[in-house]
């Protein structure tokens, strides 16, 4: 049975950090690190991850402040918040909760968020800073996999890894930070020819697909580490189940390490948007 990467543990290691790292933002500067979440609209899976977010942020000893936002929002509403938000001295760290809905811009919101308070790692700067090897504000599920898998290989260099999903928020900064770590890189798509065996080929496989348990066991080469980004709600007897993009049951048979859905990736998105708005904080200082 393959080794279990224990997403909770680790994301309370790194929440403990944080926490010493606001203590002595507070004591040495005199700032309490102050995260702004904005939630547009009703959608209940973003609502639970934003609570989250608050209540950690809180728990940490940061300051927090929501804005919840009608779904009818308009562009400049939020516009206005977001500029409102970035001259304000006592906000170190801006997130918009994503989706959107698809009235608004999501591009044009992200951009429209002052790099420097960009936690979420997702403004254009940002992005470039990361494509070109000097991150800055790195994206915070990608930076939470790879704590993980330094858990398993301290030294990731010259390691195969297939990354499965080419989305913005996951697969392509985690392709980027993967290369930056001397890994050997493929991000796989649903265009992708023999995706099954490049990932048999693979020593890493990060699945950021969004489809329920869509890698089984006959895609894993044996003692590979496997990475689930996927969190998927499917109905099971008439209940609600949480699973990821693969297929736990049988991959952890076959694999050499795993982590699990839930308790695995998803908590640590939340460590890392806090060690992110600390680092914010910071380099806010100056
Ligand atoms: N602005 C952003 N929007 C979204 C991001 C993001 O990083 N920035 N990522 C996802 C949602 N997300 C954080 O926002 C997120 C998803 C899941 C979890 C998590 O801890 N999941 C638990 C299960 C929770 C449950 O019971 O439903 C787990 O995996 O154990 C945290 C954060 C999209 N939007």
């Amino acid at each position: 049975m393959a080794q279990l990467i224990d997403g909770k543990q680790l994301s309370d290691q790194v929440l403990q950090e944080v926490a010493s790292e606001v203590e002595l933002l507070k004591g040495k500067y005199d700032i309490v690190p102050t995260l702004a979440v904005v939630l547009v609209g009703e959608d209940p899976a973003s609502q639970v991850y934003v609570r989250n977010k608050v209540k950690r942020a809180t728990e940490a000893g940061m300051g927090s402040i929501e804005h919840r936002l009608d779904a009818e929002t308009s562009q400049n509403t939020l516009n206005a918040l977001i500029d409102h938000l970035n001259n304000d001295p006592e906000v170190h760290g801006i997130l918009v909760q994503l989706p959107l809905p698809s009235h608004l811009n999501e591009d044009e919101v992200i951009a429209s968020i002052h790099p420097a308070k960009d936690v979420d790692g997702f403004h254009p700067l940002n992005v470039g800073a990361l494509a070109s090897g000097r991150p800055s504000l790195v994206p915070c599920t990608p930076q939470g996999c790879m704590i993980m898998l330094r858990q398993v290989h301290p030294d990731l260099s010259g390691k195969n890894v297939v990354v499965v999903g080419r989305s913005n928020i996951v697969g392509k900064p985690m392709a980027a930070l993967l290369l930056q770590a001397n890994c050997t890189v493929t991000i796989a798509h649903s265009r992708t020819r023999n995706i099954e065996s490049l990932c048999r080929n693979a020593d890493i496989v990060v699945a950021a697909v969004g489809r329920a348990e869509f890698i089984n066991a006959d895609w894993i080469k044996p003692g590979a580490t496997v990475i689930d980004v996927g969190i998927n709600a499917i109905d099971v007897n008439g209940k609600r189940k949480l699973v990821g993009d693969v297929d736990f049951e049988s991959v952890a048979r076959v694999a050499g390490a795993i982590t699990p859905v839930p308790g695995g990736v998803g908590p640590m998105t939340i460590g890392c948007l806090l060690l992110n708005t600390t680092r914010a904080a910071r380099r806010q200082l100056a």
